[in-house]
């Protein structure tokens, strides 16, 4: 077969990641690339931030004759042997296909397909490490849940990966607990993936001797392509040889959809970014409010006054680019609101910090076993951006929770911080 024919080459997918949302992201895909060889190498890298861990005794993995069940172990290890990601997903068993790989630059070498899954706070420096080791026609998909502020910019973290590895980077987000989906109980995602057509669509130009056998020859500096603040994009993009099968909206789609995580593929990466990443400071809100004992009437209240801001907060400063609807119809929005502010960790370490007195860095570090929070983060990185747009009025609820976390007010005054100037 020669190195030109048509899809010779199969996609190899890796995952940045491999917390409590990449190890479930992980088990999803390799199930998937399982049963589609047609596009997707079998074995899927999950590149592990490396660190010791115990099997704990109670476990189902536990084998008390096993080298591995003694002491202090690479985690990587254990993964490996035993397929359970014993610290960040206990209790679930991960497909023998999800390899654990401690080695960022050797898991996401040749790699055609990366899937970026980890806290926010990581992934620049990761991104850092990865120059010069990707394939440069690679394409991305973001899974992180928060947004890239330097004092008076704000950007997604899909196209912060873009511009520091110079690929195309959509975004997944959704109403996803991770620990309900690792249990294959049902759920939607929203996908936003809009590459410049020659991944999908673009016909090839045909040359004297025929059509062209590489998408190659498109030349993609004349195509539009916008960052989601309408600005032409730093990027630019290198197309796909044509032995690989297009990473379009469909593959993408075969590669994440499950029986039990419906995936719904939209073009509106800024939309499904910022309600991945807004609704993690309105679940602070809400469990402070529930932490209270104010009832669901309160927390809905909150909930409503996150949402409107969610949304303006995308009109205002993703006009160009983001669907208002998104924040509405899709998973990424409203449904994502919700859960969280139930059965999210935002929301349960806000509730318990005021149940008991504490800091959430402090109920963060006894609860959760070293998977990290997202929303007090978040807060103080949304309102450093609002400050520097003086806009802090028009987002009371976003202000409230920084100036809340930083006990400059009180979580009891929420009802008058976001009442509206003028009623
Ligand atoms: N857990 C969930 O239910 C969901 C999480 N998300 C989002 O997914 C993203 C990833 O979160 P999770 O997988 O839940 O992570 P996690 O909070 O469960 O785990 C923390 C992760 O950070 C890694 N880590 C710790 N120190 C590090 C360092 N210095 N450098 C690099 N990595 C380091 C750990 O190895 C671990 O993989 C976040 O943006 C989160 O908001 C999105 C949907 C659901
Ligand atoms: O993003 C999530 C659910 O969609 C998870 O939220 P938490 O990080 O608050 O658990």
């Amino acid at each position: 077969m020669s190195a030109l024919t048509p899809f010779a080459k199969k996609h190899k997918v890796t995952v940045i990641g491999s917390g409590n949302w990449g190890s479930t992201i992980g088990k999803m895909v390799a199930e998937n690339t399982a049963e589609h060889p047609e596009l997707f190498e079998r074995d899927v890298q999950m590149w592990v931030y490396e660190e010791q861990v115990e099997v704990d005794k109670k476990s189902k993995i536990y084998d008390e004759s096993h080298e591995l069940c003694k002491g202090s172990q690479k985690l990587t290890a254990v993964i490996n042997t035993f397929h359970e990601n014993v610290k960040y997903l206990p209790d679930i068993a991960l497909p023998h296909n999800l390899v654990a790989n401690p080695s960022l630059t050797d898991a996401v070498k040749n790699s055609s397909i990366l899937i970026f899954n980890l806290p926010h706070q990581f992934i620049i420096n990761l991104c850092k490490q990865m120059r010069g080791h990707i394939l440069p026609f690679a394409r991305g998909i973001s899974c992180i849940k928060g947004v890239n502020v330097k004092e008076s910019s704000i950007s997604l973290f899909s196209e912060t990966i873009g511009e520091e590895l110079g690929i195309y980077c959509g975004a997944l987000s959704g109403a996803n607990i991770a620990k309900e989906i690792a249990a294959e109980k049902f759920s939607e995602t929203t996908i936003a993936y809009d590459p410049p057509l020659v991944d999908s669509q673009a016909p090839t130009p045909a040359t004297s001797q025929g059509p062209s056998p590489a998408s190659s020859h498109v030349d993609l500096t004349k195509l539009a392509h916008k960052d989601a603040s309408g600005k032409p994009s730093k990027v630019i993009l290198k197309p796909l040889p044509a032995e690989y099968h297009p990473i379009d909206q469909d593959t993408i789609k075969k590669l994440f959809h499950r029986r039990y995580f419906h995936v719904r593929v939209v073009s509106d990466v800024a939309g499904v970014s910022l309600g991945g990443a807004l609704k993690n400071v309105v679940a602070v809100a809400a469990g402070w409010v529930d932490g209270l004992g104010w009832g669901d009437n309160a927390k809905a209240a909150v909930m409503r006054v996150g949402l409107l801001e969610m949304r303006e907060f995308g009109n205002r400063f993703f006009p160009h680019t983001v669907h208002p609807d998104t924040f509405t119809v899709e998973s990424a929005g409203v449904a994502d609101l919700i859960t969280t502010c139930s059965g999210g960790r935002n929301h349960r370490c806000a509730k318990l910090s005021i149940m008991e007195g504490k800091s959430i860095e402090e109920i963060e570090a006894r609860e959760l076993n070293g998977q990290k929070l997202q929303g007090a983060m978040t807060a103080h990185e949304v309102h450093t951006f609002l400050k520097s747009q003086n806009a802090e009025k028009d987002f009371p609820l976003m202000t409230a929770v920084h100036n809340i976390l930083m006990g400059t007010e009180k979580a009891e005054n929420i009802p008058d911080l976001i009442e509206p100037e003028d009623e």
